[in-house]
C-alpha cells in the first residue's frame, strides 16, 4: 500500500509560531523523497501565531474541520501521514480518519506530555495542551467536532511521559486510558512498554493510529520541537522497538510539533524522516 502525506500548517493552538512552517520546510528538505511531497495537500491556518484559549477557538475549529475533510477524502488513496503542525491538529487528524466519530479507533499517543487538559485545568490556555482530552470526548464543545470522543479510552494508550499537570493524570485515569512516563519505561524496558501499549490500541474493532509528538523523544535527537523536555526515548531504542509490530489495521500517522526555527544540523528533521519510515512499515510514498 502506499502512504499520502498531508501537511497540517498548525500554530494558533501550540507554543511558538515556527510549527507553522514545519510540513512546508519538510516538503523542500533533501528529505521530501523519502517522505512524500504533500501529495496529499496541505491545510493552513490564519493567523500564523499562537493565540490562548479561547481566542483560539473559532480558526482552530475551521482548520480542523478542513483537515478532517481532507484526510476522509485521502484515506482511501493509502494510509495518511500527516505532519504538523502544533498537536492541536490532532482533532482533525483523528476527526477525519473516524468520520467525525462514526469508527472510533484505538490510539498511541507518543508524547513526553498528557496533553489532557480543559481550559478548566491548563495553566497556559494553549490548546496543543488539550488534544487528547478533546479526543476523548471531554473540553470545550466547540471543538468536539462530531459532539463527543472518537477515541475508545480502553484502546488508548500513551507513551513517553515525563510532564503533566494537576487535571491530567486524574483524567486519563479516571477514563482507563494507560500511560507510560519514562520512569516505568526505564524499569521495565521500552520494547516490553511498546509491544503491551502496541497491543492494547491495536485491537480496537475499527483500527488505530498512531500520534507522535516529538518532544517524546530525548532533545539530543530531536532539539526542534517547540516545548523540549530533557529525559527523553532514545531514538535508536524507539526504532528498533517499533520493528515487527503487526500493522494491519493501522489508519493513520501523525507527527507533530517539530519547529524548523529551533532545529540544529536538520537533526530533527532526520529523526522525523526515520520515525515515519518506522512506523509507515511496508508503505511508502
Ligand atoms: N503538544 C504539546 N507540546 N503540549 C505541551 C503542553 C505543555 C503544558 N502541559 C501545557 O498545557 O501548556
Amino acid at each position: 500500500m502506499k502512504s499520502v502525506a498531508i501537511g497540517a500548517g498548525f500554530a494558533v493552538g501550540g507554543a511558538d509560531a515556527g510549527n507553522r512552517a514545519a510540513p512546508v520546510v519538510l516538503a523542500r528538505s533533501r528529505f521530501s523523497s523519502r517522505l512524500g511531497t504533500l501529495d496529499g495537500g496541505l491545510v493552513w491556518q490564519c493567523p500564523a501565531t499562537p493565540l490562548p484559549w479561547p481566542d483560539s477557538v473559532p480558526e482552530l475549529r475551521r482548520s480542523c474541520i478542513q483537515l478532517a475533510r481532507r484526510v476522509e477524502r485521502q484515506r482511501h488513496r493509502g494510509l495518511p501521514v500527516i505532519i504538523g503542525g502544533d498537536h492541536s491538529c490532532a482533532l482533525g487528524t483523528w476527526n477525519g480518519v473516524t468520520g467525525f466519530g462514526r469508527y472510533p479507533v484505538g490510539l498511541l499517543w507518543i508524547d513526553a506530555h498528557l496533553d489532557s487538559h480543559t481550559p478548566f485545568t491548563s495553566p497556559s490556555r494553549h490548546i496543543h495542551g488539550m488534544p487528547l482530552a478533546l479526543l476523548l470526548g471531554e473540553g470545550d464543545s466547540r471543538l468536539l467536532l462530531s459532539g463527543s470522543g472518537v477515541v475508545d479510552p480502553r484502546c488508548c494508550a500513551v507513551l513517553g511521559v515525563r510532564s503533566f499537570e494537576a487535571g491530567e493524570p486524574e483524567r486519563l485515569n479516571r477514563l482507563g486510558v494507560r500511560f507510560y512516563t519514562m520512569d516505568e519505561i526505564r524499569r521495565r524496558g521500552l520494547r516490553v512498554c511498546v509491544q503491551e501499549a502496541w497491543h492494547r490500541v491495536s485491537r480496537a474493532r475499527h483500527g488505530f493510529g498512531v500520534s507522535l509528538d516529538l518532544d517524546a523523544i530525548d532533545p539530543r535527537f530531536a532539539p526542534g520541537v517547540s516545548v523540549p523536555e530533557p529525559g527523553g526515548l532514545s531514538l535508536p531504542h524507539l526504532l528498533q522497538s517499533l520493528r515487527g509490530l503487526p500493522r494491519q489495521r493501522l489508519r493513520a500517522i501523525e507527527v507533530v510539533e517539530f519547529n524548523p526555527l529551533l532545529d540544529r544540523d536538520e537533526r530533527t528533521q532526520r529523526t522525523l524522516t526515520r520515525l515515519v519510515n518506522a512506523l509507515r512499515g511496508n508503505c511508502r510514498p
